[in-house]
């Protein structure tokens, strides 16, 4: 089952781009990503830094909205569960553990309607994560691995069918690590879709079955060990270092705004590459069906 319905809306758990472009005050971090993440996928998003990947994490959630384009996921409201890079979540809010964790609980009116249930649940959860008898700890006492055991613990309540995850484990311990992974492997295993961005490729190339790799835009998405190689790799780098921060949104009809460098690449030879879509700068030749847009391989799933 790809996730994506006959009409091409994402099904539930499935995550559509169409031409998505997303960036901050009209300048685009995120640039033209088309394709699917396909129901269940177990998806890591690698590149260099500033490559747009937390950029595309939030875009999905909702938090940034698109410049141009879209993205589909199956509901904004509670079925996403999102977790933020560590820098972004304050640690000094006086709550405890239990607090923390109950914050995933969405649904209060639904199947954990009742206190006791609610409170089992929650203590499930922390078993789960191995922060049992840590209930009552203020957050601001925990570890670093500890309090991100207990944001895993969130999301476990969250019971969401599509769990992001910006970067999870820096910073984080071998011990917690491994933990948390074999969590996420449960999640793959249960069905949910999973797309974390990170930065260790030994951990990908062990643990995730799909990647894209992002570069403002996407240079490879497929198979891990199809695209994470030294060629694509070495082109997102180097398409990331060659981005002009200043570039304005490069819209499909109007002027040649935001010209680049990532616009002029050559596409690598053999790879699920997902090409520019301007080259030559012709803008009249693309329309927005994405036509004139090539697809990343994972993209064209149907
Ligand atoms: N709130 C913001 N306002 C303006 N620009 C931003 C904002 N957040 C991110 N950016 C810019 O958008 C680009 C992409 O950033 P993003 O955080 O998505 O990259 P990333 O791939 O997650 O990087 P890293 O691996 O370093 O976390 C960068 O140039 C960054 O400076």
């Amino acid at each position: 089952m790809s996730g994506i319905a006959s009409d091409g809306s994402a099904r539930a758990g499935a995550i559509r781009f169409r031409s998505l472009t997303l960036g901050y005050d009209r300048h685009p971090a995120v640039h033209h990503l088309d394709g699917a993440v396909a129901a269940g996928d177990l998806l890591a998003v690698v590149g260099p830094n500033g490559a747009g990947k937390s950029t595309l994490l939030k875009g999905i959630v909702g938090e940034v909205r698109p410049l141009d384009g879209t993205v589909e996921a199956e509901s904004r409201s509670g079925t996403i569960a999102y977790l933020p890079q560590a820098a972004e979540i304050d640690r000094s809010f006086p709550l405890s553990v239990l607090d923390l964790v109950a914050m995933g609980l969405w649904r209060p009116l639904g199947a954990w309607r009742s206190l006791a249930r609610q409170r089992a649940r929650l203590l499930d959860a922390l078993a789960m994560v191995g922060l049992t008898g840590f209930e009552d700890r203020p957050i601001g006492t925990l570890s670093g691995g500890q309090f991100q055991r207990a944001l895993f613990a969130r999301l476990i309540v969250q019971d969401a069918r599509i769990i992001l995850l910006d970067e999870p484990f820096t910073g984080i311990d071998e011990r917690t690590t491994a933990d948390l992974i074999a969590l996420i492997r449960g999640w793959h295993r249960e069905g949910r879709t999973v797309v974390a961005a990170l930065h260790d490729l030994a951990q990908v190339r062990a643990h995730f079955p799909s990647t894209l790799v992002l570069a403002r835009r996407p240079i490879a998405w497929g198979p891990t060990r199809e695209v994470l190689t030294p060629p694509v790799l070495a082109r997102a780098l180097r398409l990331s270092e060659a981005w002009d921060e200043a570039a304005a949104i490069c819209r499909h009809e109007g002027h040649h705004e935001g010209h680049h460098e990532a616009h002029h690449e050559a596409p690598t030879p053999g790879i699920a590459a997902a090409e520019p879509h301007d080259h030559g700068h012709d803008h009249a030749h693309h329309d927005h069906q994405g036509h004139g847009h090539a697809h990343a391989r994972h993209g064209a799933v149907s």
